[in-house]
């Protein structure tokens, strides 16, 4: 059980910023400590960008970013400390050192609260060595080595853009298990950015959905998934009905003529209309989460 903490790890209020034929914003978000937040959206929706606005990288047009109660630029050195970033790429050829073991002891010494046995077990667990040269690392290597510099210094926020692209279902686990367990240690916040819905089922607690840069909601995951259904019934049973919650009607495969798909996001509504005028439902499936984000996108449905 989740013990209730008021503090507001991360709160956006009218953050914008134009990119060029896209402007992201303006955004209004407030992640609460102590919960697991992913962003799920289109490539190109501006996931990245808010990213490196929450890291200072790039300055808003308009807006504030309040992270742990305090903002940038004043309180950008101990806020940094305080936050893991795994960026969404990173640009090793840049970095002046040799081997991980020359990086780690840059990165090392830049943390005060920097845990030593947590880097040690990670490198052994994702199989790395502090004498692997950084021009050769392969890419899932990178995001291993990405993330556990992300996480050894026991950040309060974690903010990860896609962490998991390309790594092996080997390493994927332990990640996922290394996130589940710093998520355990406290009043910690993480929110990640991610295209795999497995993950996003295992991990969140909630789902905030980008769209051409705004936001379209933030929502409890379990309510979320329970709030929409998908029933198969009989054509000619449905046809002349117009049943609560139903938002769309869908042709059924090829193989089962006469039946349709209603995609409803009151499923509980629907049921009792569908017991009520007594018809059959073949059987019903809870919508994915890129199917309930077709349905937010086309109702243009915001939601805090
Ligand atoms: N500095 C910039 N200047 C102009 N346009 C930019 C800049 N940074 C990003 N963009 C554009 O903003 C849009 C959002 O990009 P962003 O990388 O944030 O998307 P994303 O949601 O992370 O996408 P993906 O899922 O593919 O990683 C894209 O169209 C991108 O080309």
């Amino acid at each position: 059980m989740k013990t209730l903490d008021p503090l507001m790890s991360i709160r956006l209020r009218g953050l914008s910023k134009p990119l060029g034929k896209l402007t992201l914003g303006p955004l209004d978000l407030e992640l609460e400590a102590g919960y697991f937040t992913a962003i799920l959206g289109k490539n190109g929706s501006g996931k990245s960008t808010l990213f490196r606005l929450l890291m200072n990288m790039l300055k808003p047009e308009q807006g504030e970013i309040e992270l742990l109660g305090a903002g940038y630029p004043l309180e950008e050195v101990a806020l940094k400390r305080r936050i893991g970033y795994v960026p969404e790429t990173m640009n090793w050829q840049e970095i002046e050192c040799r081997t991980i073991k020359e990086l780690t002891r840059l990165v090392s010494r830049w943390y005060p609260s920097w845990d030593k046995q947590r880097y040690d077990r990670l490198m052994t667990e994702f199989e790395l060595q502090d004498n692997f040269k950084l021009e050769v690392l392969s890419k899932g290597m990178q995001r291993k080595l990405a993330f556990i510099y992300a996480i050894s210094h026991n950040p309060d926020v974690l903010l990860l853009d896609e962490p998991s692209s390309g790594l092996d279902p080997f390493a994927w686990r332990i990640m996922m298990k290394e996130i589940g367990r710093f998520m355990e240690s406290g009043n910690k916040t993480v929110l990640m950015a991610t295209h795999i819905l497995e993950e996003i089922k295992l991990m969140a607690d909630y789902i905030v959905f980008m769209h051409d840069g705004q936001l379209l909601g933030k929502y409890e995951k379990d309510t979320l998934m329970d709030g929409w259904k998908a029933f198969w019934v009989g054509m000619s049973a449905y046809s002349k009905l117009q049943l609560p919650g139903v938002v769309q009607i869908e042709d059924s495969s090829p193989g089962s003529p006469g039946v349709v798909r209603l995609i409803s996001d009151s499923p509980l509504e629907t049921e009792a209309a569908l017991n009520e005028h007594k018809i059959n439902v073949i059987s019903t499936k809870a919508l994915e989460l890129d199917e309930i984000l077709s349905f937010l996108i086309r109702n243009g449905n915001k939601q805090q």
